[in-house]
């Protein structure tokens, strides 16, 4: 712990990268509070591996810089390194090397001796589940063994911060939601985590907040609903009427708050500008009028929206 350090986990300030004329990073800045959960999302190529290298001191920024705790990863590199772990998005396997083995290999590294040692080599293996495989070689193990394995070791030296750089890849669904418990268990746990991936809904639950980023820009950040509010302002209802829905229609259109009343598919679709005061004082009108509500229910973007939305499929 950086004693006496109470800012951000993660502060990204201003962060570029460029490689010749591609710029893989584009002024980027965002802050993680301590005990959450930040998701960068953005397609192939759109600058998330550049910034999380450059985090993880593997990497150096052509200017401004990112944070760990306080500390630059480019003037405190060492001191970074004791508090973050990374999990690359691809990492190279030692065939014959059992689990134990490895990471046993980088807990010495991170200089763990003795009982400590031995206390977190145990640690890790029952957290990330692989106990039962620990003889078995690296060669071995199934792809979602091996992304448990990676995050054992970046978990290895008990870090504050975990960078973890698309861990869901390739997994199958049961692997996806045990990951989606690991992440959310960890954070509870007052772990910070930085998670990318190219898939909005995969990550929207275990997140807090989410950064969506393309062509090395970051184009927007927040809760999912703040993004989904920012793009959609005014509220889509759907209403359903047990009886005949002209008397509903003909009241939604008489009411100055309602606009573009129409049915769809069998049932009348609205928009209104306001909040859910609004929301609500026109569920209670069509009430006070007798009309039989069947179902009363606000339309959101789907996530694959929002993301559409926000990126223009533009690749570099
Ligand atoms: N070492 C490098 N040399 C040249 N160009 C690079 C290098 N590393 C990254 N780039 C380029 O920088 C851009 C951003 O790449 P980066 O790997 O950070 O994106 P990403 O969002 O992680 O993509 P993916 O999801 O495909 O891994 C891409 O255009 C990539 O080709």
């Amino acid at each position: 712990m950086n004693a006496g350090y109470d800012g951000p986990m993660i502060e990204v300030r201003d962060l570029c990268r460029s490689f010749g004329d591609t710029q893989a990073v584009d002024h980027v800045s965002f802050e993680v509070p301590r005990g959450s959960v930040f998701g960068y999302i953005g397609p192939n190529g759109a600058g998330k591996t550049t910034s999380m290298r450059i985090l993880a001191t593997l990497e150096l920024p052509t200017s401004g810089d990112a944070l760990v705790e306080g500390l630059s990863s480019v003037n405190d590199p060492d001191r970074v390194r004791g508090r973050l772990g990374f999990m690359p998005d691809s990492f190279g396997t030692y065939g014959d090397t059992n689990c134990i083995e490895y990471l046993d290999f980088f807990a010495r590294s991170y200089g763990l001796v003795g009982r400590d040692r031995t206390r977190r080599l145990r640690w890790v293996m029952e957290f990330t589940g692989l106990r039962p495989l620990a003889t078995k070689p690296m060669r071995g193990l199934s792809k979602g063994m091996r992304q448990r394995l990676c995050l054992g070791r970046a978990l290895i030296h008990d870090p504050a911060v975990l960078v973890l750089d698309e861990p869901a890849a390739g997994l199958d669904p049961r692997a996806r939601i045990e990951l989606r418990q690991i992440i959310r268990a960890l954070a509870a746990d007052g772990k910070t985590i930085l998670i990318s991936s190219h898939i909005l809904t995969e990550l929207a639950e275990m997140c807090d907040r989410i950064g969506i980023i393309e062509r090395g820009k970051l184009l927007a950040t927040g809760s999912v609903d703040d993004i989904r509010r920012t793009l959609q302002p005014t509220r889509e209802l759907l209403v359903r009427v047990a009886s005949d829905d002209a008397w509903a229609l003909e009241l939604l259109r008489s009411d100055s708050r309602a606009t573009n009343v129409r049915v769809v598919d069998g049932a009348i679709r609205f928009s209104i500008a306001g909040d859910e005061v609004d929301q609500v004082a026109i569920l209670h009108a069509m009430c006070d009028a007798r009309i039989e509500v069947l179902e009363y229910t606000p339309q959101h973007n789907s996530l694959e929206d929002v993301f559409l939305q926000v990126t223009k499929g533009q690749v570099q």
